[in-house]
């Protein structure tokens, strides 16, 4: 079935579910000559009800069955209080409003003590993961087993269509064989384009600093980096730096950072938008079709969407100058290493890159604690399928980590990056810390080496991130350009749009929330909510 016919696909679940049993009962009764007269609507509904939880049933012990005849066990499943686990759904709608990013799906892990774990809501498997071993199977070593799957297209059919994103074998094949010479080391090592929208952004700011003025710096990061892409990838740069910018203290807050009111200000506004209802749409489930029956919510969205070209560099970006912002000291000591290789005016060149290790290890520090895809999903195909051991970290919790764990056909694998690239059990008792030093530091740099899944905020395997390398380029020279102008920054809570400061009772929790500055979110990529509100200042010496 097209995942564009989502609405079709839902009929006919209805079908199943309610007209198939519905039907069965009334051709019995007929048969038997028996007339409910005013009791026939309940008793129908409860034959409905009955029979779904005797289907669910069933195919439980069947799974059961097939996961001892492997020697597997099933994956542990959330047992919530309402028939369904629908409570367990409302919890998670209410959280991704309220709570800290992917807490939600933490606190479950902690609550049952395992790594994977079945959400299982309305009766259909579902099933998250924070667990490094299941996601480096689900990308890599049982790459084949797996594919996007026809609930993540349905999703983002309207949004991404046919592109390499969207897609699995053989036109994601074509699509991957197609995209690979644009990504050659001699085009992304073409400094010069970088050069001019860098230069671009610098003077912009420049501007910004002379009148003591703060800058939204998820904005114009999005910009530099969507300019630069453009120009990079389709030849025509789409000059969003020219655009109109957003004012410190005058700017509401857009669905996702700051809101612009031109042609830019439309284009964000509906890409926003498009990835906000797409999330959602993956937090309902299989239902989400019954909220769009008559409305397809992202269709106005799309058609104002020209590209997908998510600036997830910008993301990395904005994460870090929050980064540099609470830690003067590590803007300090990354400068000083900036200017001992290409001293306080020279562009930087490829082997300068190579060779300055502190920043490397910044950008790093950065994706591991906000990758800007932190979370990610797939599905099985017809097949059924084993995920190996769970990793080390409740070792004696109920997953029972040494048995391998029966994962069914065509149900969806929802892994968290961030989640596993912040785990203690792989990074450390200080792993929710900003530490750049782990990067350089030879024992935990062994401790990474040993075990390189603990860090993929590019993704793993066949389907990795074929813009990797252009992407540390973009950034690494975007960073020598910034802190050759720029030695400080300093965040601006004053000018956040209002909404967008974490909530005070996060101070009371536990982990990086406690002390948070910002509030980041997901919506498909990573995000500050409202924006990041800086003021760079000017380097004097
Ligand atoms: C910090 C920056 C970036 C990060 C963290 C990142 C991360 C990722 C991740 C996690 C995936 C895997 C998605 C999945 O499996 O569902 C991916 C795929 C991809 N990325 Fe990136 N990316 C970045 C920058 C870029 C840039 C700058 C480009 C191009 C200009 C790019 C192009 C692609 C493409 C084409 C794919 C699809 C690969 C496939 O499905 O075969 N990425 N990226």
């Amino acid at each position: 079935m097209n995942p564009a016919n989502y609405r079709a696909r839902l009929l006919w679940d209805c079908f199943r579910i309610f007209v198939i049993p519905a039907s069965v009962l009334s051709s019995v009764l007929l048969l038997l000559g028996y007339q409910l007269g005013l009791l026939s609507i309940p008793t129908h509904l409860g034959f409905i009800l009955l029979w779904g939880t005797l289907k669910s049933l069933y195919a439980e012990s069947k799974q059961e069955k097939e996961a001892r005849a492997i020697g597997a066990k099933t994956i542990p499943c959330v047992i919530g209080k309402w028939p369904g686990n629908v409570d367990v759904l409302f919890r998670m709608v209410k959280a991704f409003k309220n709570s800290y990013v992917l807490d939600v799906y933490l606190e479950l892990f902690e609550e049952y003590q395992c790594t994977t774990l079945n959400l299982r809501v309305l009766w259909r498997d579902n099933i998250i993961s924070m667990d490094q071993e299941h996601a480096k199977y689900v990308t890599s070593t049982g790459f084949s087993q797996f594919w996007r799957g026809i609930s993540q297209k349905e999703r983002m059919e309207l949004f991404l269509g046919e592109g390499i994103f969207n897609r699995d074998d053989e036109k994601w094949k074509m699509h991957r064989n197609m995209t690979r010479p644009f990504f050659s080391r001699e085009r992304f090592s073409d400094f010069e384009l970088f050069e001019r929208h860098c230069a671009r952004t610098i003077s912009i700011l420049s501007s910004l600093e002379a009148s003591g003025t703060a800058c939204d710096a998820q904005d114009l990061y999005g910009r530099f980096s969507l300019d630069a892409a453009s120009e990079f990838l389709m030849g025509k740069n789409l000059d969003t730096l020219s655009a109109s910018l957003p004012v410190a203290g005058k700017t509401a807050m857009g669905p996702k950072g700051s809101a612009t009111e031109d042609h830019w200000g439309s284009f964000t506004r509906a890409f926003e938008m498009a990835q906000l209802n797409i999330t959602h749409r993956g937090r309902l489930g299989a239902i989400w079709p019954l909220f769009e029956l008559f409305k397809d919510k992202n269709e106005e969205h799309c058609k104002v969407i020209r590209a997908w070209m998510d600036p997830l560099t910008a993301c990395a970006l904005t994460f870090l100058t929050y980064f540099l912002a609470i830690h003067p000291d590590v803007a300090t000591k990354m400068r000083a290493e900036i200017l001992e290789y290409c001293g306080p005016t020279s562009p930087p060149t490829f082997d300068n890159i190579k060779r300055m290790k502190y920043m490397r290890a910044v950008i790093n520090e950065t994706l591991r604690l906000f990758p800007p895809v932190p979370l990610n999903v797939r599905e099985t195909r017809t097949s059924s399928c084993v995920l190996p051991p769970s990793d080390c970290t409740f070792s004696t919790g109920s997953g029972d980590s040494k048995s391998p764990l029966y994962m069914p056909a065509k149900t969806t694998i929802l892994y968290l990056p961030l989640l596993i690239q912040r785990n203690p059990a792989h990074w450390g008792a200080d792993a929710d810390e900003f530490k750049p030093e782990r990067w350089i530091d030879p024992e935990s740099v062994a401790r990474y080496v040993a075990n390189p899944t603990i860090f993929t905020p590019f993704s793993a395997g066949p389907r990795i991130c074929i813009g990797q390398n252009y992407a540390y380029n973009e950034m690494s020279y975007f960073l020598v350009r910034l802190l050759q102008k720029f030695d400080k920054f300093t965040l601006c809570p004053e000018f956040q749009p209002e909404g967008s400061l974490p909530p005070l009772e996060w101070k009371n929790r536990k982990g990086r929330q406690a002390y948070e500055q910002i509030w980041p979110s997901a919506a498909l990529t990573l995000y500050v909510k409202g924006g990041l509100w800086v003021k760079f200042h000017r380097a004097r010496s």
